[in-house]
């Protein structure tokens, strides 16, 4: 798809973040919902939606950041858009600490970064014209392109696949991906450098979410976009993320490049939800009997569980999951996860090998293949790690006390 460019002198310019370096940086944030109650609203508790995550967007890549609905991916989105006040932790924006920033600090930055919301139905005001708009941006920024707001909002419709001709229209006039299309374009108005989509697709019919998804994918492409695509299944990020987040009750289980987290998933909730995706692929045609069915709902986030949040509902759960949280490290160079006792990888605690009654019961509802499967790369791994650690006493014994062999140049 070919991008009109940019009429020429306009006000607004790009920055200067070369690719690969890190645009956003996120750390420790958290954002806890007060709970009150009472005449006299006394706090009783909170909603914890993020509790501490730390993880950076480097320029000109796609983060995509999963999990299912609750775990907080949309309070981290308007967290980073600086649309929430968080409780706690930083966030940095090129460099400067954007975490406190008040209204008028915050409005250069109004134009850096975008945010696309899931719902392309309520997002759209019924009463204005899709001119008002994508056009609105300019006007709460006070600034004109170069040739006119019109000429401007006519060249985003156009880039964004809708005719420029219908300027005047009314969103009911136009289809869910249209709408969507719409959503974008405003989105695009200032030139942004970091776009925020939250469910960008998921109220959207599969056939038309192809569409939009290559349209947010041909568009980083030609304008040099940064995304952070949040989606509550992997079938949506798996073609455009560079990276994956994998996000359960406010914390970041797994953070990894798409090639690594699809080849060898290292946390057993990022395995569930990648079994939950149907793959298009004959040679797993027969994955529907691979599916592991997580048990019941996320817990609330108001009283997580302790140690690791995820062990009330995962099979390889033993005492220490219960008891100690799991930090984020990285295990493997470019993939992190915080797992006790990950798959595809050494046990970080092989010393606590007796499964929770929780577990035992979460394991019926994983397929005996999967099962097999992760007891086979264990013993693998196990096996790999033993030959290397039975290799290194040799190690020390190599530089001896005796002078080296002449070389063959001496
Ligand atoms: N303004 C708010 N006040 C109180 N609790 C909130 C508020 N916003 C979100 N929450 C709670 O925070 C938790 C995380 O919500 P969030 O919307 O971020 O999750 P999500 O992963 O995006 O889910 P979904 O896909 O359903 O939107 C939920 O338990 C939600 O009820």
């Amino acid at each position: 798809m070919s991008i009109p460019a940019q009429s020429e002198g306009t006000v607004i310019t790009k920055g200067d973040a070369a690719p690969g370096e890190t645009l956003l940086k996120v750390t420790g944030l958290q954002k806890h919902f007060p709970i009150k109650k009472g005449l006299l609203q006394r706090q009783v508790g909170a909603v914890r939606a993020v509790d501490g995550i730390d993880f950076e967007v480097k320029s000109g890549e796609t983060l995509g950041v999963v999990g299912e609905s609750g775990c907080g991916k949309s309070t981290m989105g308007r967290l980073i858009t600086r649309l929430l006040e968080p409780t706690a932790g930083t966030v940095e924006f090129e460099g400067k600490d954007i975490t406190h920033l008040g209204v008028s600090g915050m409005r250069p930055l109004r134009r850096d970064v975008q945010m696309i919301f899931q719902d392309p139905y309520s997002s759209l005001n019924p009463r204005h014209t899709i001119g008002t708009i994508v056009g609105a941006p300019f006007k709460l920024q006070g600034v004109t392109p170069e040739g006119g707001i019109k000429a401007e909002v006519q060249r985003l419709l156009s880039v964004v696949g809708l005719n420029p001709e219908h300027y005047n229209r009314y969103p009911h006039e136009f289809s869910g991906g249209q709408r969507q299309r719409i959503g974008i374009a405003r989105a695009l108005a200032l030139n942004p450098k970091l776009v925020v989509a939250d469910e960008p697709v998921s109220a959207l019919d599969v056939s038309i979410q192809a569409q939009v998804v290559n349209l947010l994918d041909d568009l980083q492409q030609e304008l040099g976009l940064t995304y952070v695509i949040i989606a509550h299944d992997l079938s949506v990020v798996r073609h455009v993320s560079d990276r994956i987040a994998v996000m359960y009750l406010g914390k970041i289980v797994e953070l990894a490049d798409r090639e690594s987290l699809y080849r060898a998933p290292m946390h057993p909730y990022t395995k569930a939800l990648m079994s939950a995706v149907p793959i298009p692929d004959p040679r797993r045609k027969n994955a529907k009997s691979e599916r592991i069915l997580l048990k019941g709902d996320v817990p609330s986030p108001i009283s997580p569980p302790s140690g690791c949040r995820f062990h009330t509902r995962c099979w390889k759960a033993t005492e220490i999951c219960k008891t100690t949280e799991p930090k984020l490290v990285e295990l493997k160079p470019g993939q992190q996860v915080a797992c006790h006792h990950p798959e595809n990888f050494e046990d970080q605690a092989p010393q606590d090998t007796v499964l929770l009654t929780v577990a035992k019961e979460a394991a019926e509802l994983v397929a005996d293949e999967v099962l097999a499967e992760s007891a086979e790369t264990s013993a693998a791994v196990a096996a790999e790690v033993a030959e290397l650690t039975a290799e290194e006493p040799e190690e020390p014994e190599a530089p001896s006390e005796e002078p080296e062999a002449p070389s063959k140049e001496k």
